[in-house]
């Protein structure tokens, strides 16, 4: 489904992605995983458009996608949920939701067997509330939702344009043991019907959910694997994981 050949960044002078390559399967939760300063969120902004890779190629579904900008993107059928609130604070969840969901209906009516603009609406806004458990606080503010509920709007949002593959940047991020439960429940549901390629930190998550986890350290691919492999790796654990 994505096909990253010989990535390359530099930020003045300095490499950050050094000649990656890696692939992500239809179907599969690809965690990326690396200390602080790896360069994971930049691979994240050099595949989703927010910066253009000085060497390389992406290929998403065997469309070259190489420096394609975030809304081409999402047209194509990837969507990336960031760390920060890309929503509306003070607009209610539920509406939230249908901006995103109407920004995408208006370009895929051909799915909609017929039902009306405003049934089409409503039926997938109700999914995606569903999906991720926000149905109790549909008529919310954005503003008013905890921090681990505002999380969860964001992938909701990214889920309203019916991605095909899905990139999250550490989701559990800054949240309680309790929230985090509830997004890694979340994100093991989604796999089930969506493509995830995840940075994250939490390693017991990591081991727990993924097909297949890429480690890279200083830019650079230094293993990819089942869970089970990686955490036998010894470079990884003598890079990284300090020994699991
Ligand atoms: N826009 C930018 N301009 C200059 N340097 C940058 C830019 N973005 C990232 N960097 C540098 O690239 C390096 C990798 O950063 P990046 O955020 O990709 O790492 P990371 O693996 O995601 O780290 P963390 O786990 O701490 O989030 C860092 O040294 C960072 O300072």
């Amino acid at each position: 489904m994505l096909n990253v050949q010989d990535l390359s960044k530099s930020f003045s002078q300095l490499l950050i992605l050094n000649h990656l390559n890696f692939q992500v399967r239809q179907g599969e939760l690809k965690a990326i995983i690396g200390p602080n300063g790896a360069g994971k969120t930049t691979l994240f902004n050099v595949i989703t458009g927010r910066f253009p890779p000085d060497e390389g190629k992406v290929t998403f579904q065997d469309k070259d996608i190489t420096g394609a900008k975030p809304h081409q993107l999402s047209r194509l059928g990837l969507a990336r949920s960031f760390q920060i609130n890309n929503f509306f604070l003070k607009l209610s969840v539920r509406q939230n939701l249908e901006l995103a969901v109407q920004s995408r209906l208006e370009r895929r009516s051909s799915i909609w067997r017929g039902l009306s603009p405003a049934d089409r609406l409503e039926e997938k806004t109700d999914e995606v509330l569903g999906w991720t458990g926000l149905a109790e606080h549909q008529d919310r503010l954005a503003q008013e939702l905890s921090y681990g509920d505002q999380r969860k709007l964001e992938i909701g949002l990214a889920l309203a344009t019916d991605p095909a593959l899905l990139m999250l940047d550490e989701p559990t991020s800054g949240m309680s043991r309790f929230e985090s439960l509830s997004m890694i429940e979340l994100i093991q549901r989604l796999s089930e019907r969506v493509t995830i390629v995840l940075i994250e930190h939490d390693i017991e998550f990591v081991m727990k959910v993924s097909d297949s986890i890429l480690v890279i350290h200083y830019g650079e691919k230094i293993a990819e694997g089942p869970p089970s492999e990686i955490e036998a790796n010894e470079e990884v654990q003598r890079v990284y994981l300090g020994g699991l």
